[in-house]
């Protein structure tokens, strides 16, 4: 099987059990039912992305068509307009695009993702890229966002200051198909400009234009990516919990925490090529689940990234005595068993000779086991996912998989899995702050706040 879950290590004594479990069919079929029905009603149409012909084609022609001309692509984003792409480029690109030879890039541009507002990375990066060989994306659902507008302006007003009228040839917008600031710009300067389609949102949008149009610039198979994706849809057709990995996966975090008080949540590739997907998966999981119920309990997971098996000299301690409450996710990539032999030195300082004749594949992943073991021997539950490789059409499945998750565990913790209407208030402040005409009242409520107290500071 391609991508699989091997969740034993959650039934645990005092963690998940076999009553719950089989409780739990009727929970996860509820659950997708409700997923379902809202996908019926042209809600969640991240669950379309993977079987979109017209986007991926329009993804598709407009690389194409730049191909040979960019030395380097950036991308003006964040969150899961940044995301998304770092994580794919990672995922593909392994070792950074720094660390590639020209030569292995075979003449595909670089790729850069902003992903911030942090003056001093912005002044470097722009200061230090070809103008004339550059391509920005500017990747925005909402086509408002503050950080992504300013990287924006400030981008547009170097290529202007360069190159004049034909600034726009080195602009291409990614952004709702009618709403935002980003569209009307499109259309009155002809800047070219891909589809986010509405009834997707920025967190769930990887597989659209958004991932796909920065992943294709740079020579990643994006046709294997959604096939990859659309695969692990369709086993994900029904809520049945036998067949059904995503649901299984949901309904296991699930009960670990709202049965076992395990609300913390770790996602701990043991591969350098999916740490960023960490990262991502912060996002979803945390924006999605992070919720006030109507009654105003506040509930959700939290989500932690980590990475094996540098964190095992780090965060591991606490994974195995501190809190019990933890899940640890392993993500595995098989089949690596004879990658990096390690010679056979030093035969005679033990410490190092036991290594010799084995391979970092081998190590890597038998640490894995010995920290999975280790964790359900002191009773801390996990799990692992196993890719059969690193490849578009394994990362595809890998995304898709983790996005109906996050969809199914919305339903279960009976939270809305997306909006994020708890980001709100700090905007308006930012906004009111900054200026902004209609945000009065917001900068009037920030500044009644308590504000720093001299005596509280040293
Ligand atoms: O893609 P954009 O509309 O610019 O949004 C970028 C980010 O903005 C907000 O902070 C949302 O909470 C995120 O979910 C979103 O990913």
């Amino acid at each position: 099987m391609a991508l699989s879950l091997d969740f034993t290590n959650m039934f645990l004594p005092g963690v998940v059990t076999d009553a719950e479990w089989s409780e739990s069919a009727g929970r996860l079929r509820g659950a997708h039912d409700a997923v379902m029905e809202r996908h019926a009603r042209g809600e969640l149409g991240f669950i379309d992305l993977p079987e979109d012909q017209a986007l991926l084609e329009q993804t598709t022609r407009y690389a194409e068509r730049a191909r040979g001309r960019w030395t380097d692509v950036v991308v003006l984003g964040i969150g899961g307009s940044a995301l998304g792409p770092i994580a794919l480029r990672t995922a593909l690109r392994p070792f950074g695009w720094n660390g590639l030879s020209d030569e292995a890039r075979a003449g595909n541009p670089r790729l850069h993702v902003l992903d911030n507002v942090d003056p001093d990375t912005i002044t470097a990066t722009l200061a230090t890229l070809p103008l004339d060989r550059t391509l920005f994306l500017v990747i925005s659902k909402s086509g408002g966002t503050a950080e992504t507008m300013a990287q924006y302006l400030l981008v547009r007003g170097a290529l202007d200051a360069r190159f004049g009228a034909r600034a726009v040839e080195h602009l291409v917008f990614v952004t709702d198909p009618a709403k935002g600031s980003l569209r009307p710009i499109a259309t009155r300067e002809s800047i070219a400009a891909l589809d986010i389609p509405a009834n997707v949102g920025g967190r769930f949008s990887v597989l659209s234009p958004v991932g796909l149009l920065p992943a294709a610039l740079i020579g990643i198979d994006v046709t294997a990516l959604l096939a990859g994706a659309a695969d692990m849809r369709r086993r994900c057709v029904d809520g049945d919990l036998a067949t059904n990995p995503a649901g299984t996966f949901a309904v296991l975090q699930w009960l670990a925490h709202a049965r076992h008080g395990r609300g913390i949540h770790v996602l701990m590739p043991y591969a350098d090529p999916l740490r960023d997907f960490a990262a991502w998966f912060v996002q979803l999981w945390a924006e999605s689940l992070g919720k006030i119920l109507p009654d105003g309990t506040s509930v959700g997971p939290t989500p932690v990234p980590a990475l094996g098996a540098t964190d095992q000299h780090s965060q591991v301690q606490l994974f195995m005595e501190g809190p019990a409450d933890k899940t640890v996710t392993f993500v595995a990539v098989a089949g690596r068993e004879a990658r990096g032999p390690i010679p056979a030195l030093h035969a005679d300082v033990p410490d190092l000779a036991y290594l010799g004749g084995h391979t970092l594949g081998e190590l890597l992943e038998i640490e894995r086991r010995a920290t999975a073991g280790a964790l359900a021997a002191r009773g801390r539950p996990n799990m692992t996912l196993t890719l059969d490789t690193v490849d578009p059409w394994h990362v595809g499945a890998l995304i898709q998989f983790l996005e109906l998750a996050t969809a199914y565990a919305g339903e279960l913790y009976g939270v809305n899995a997306f909006d994020q209407p708890g980001v709100e208030l700090g905007k308006r402040f930012t906004y009111g702050m900054m200026g902004r005409p209609g945000f009065e009242a917001a900068r009037d409520e920030f500044a009644a706040l308590p504000q720093s107290d001299a005596s509280r500071r040293i």
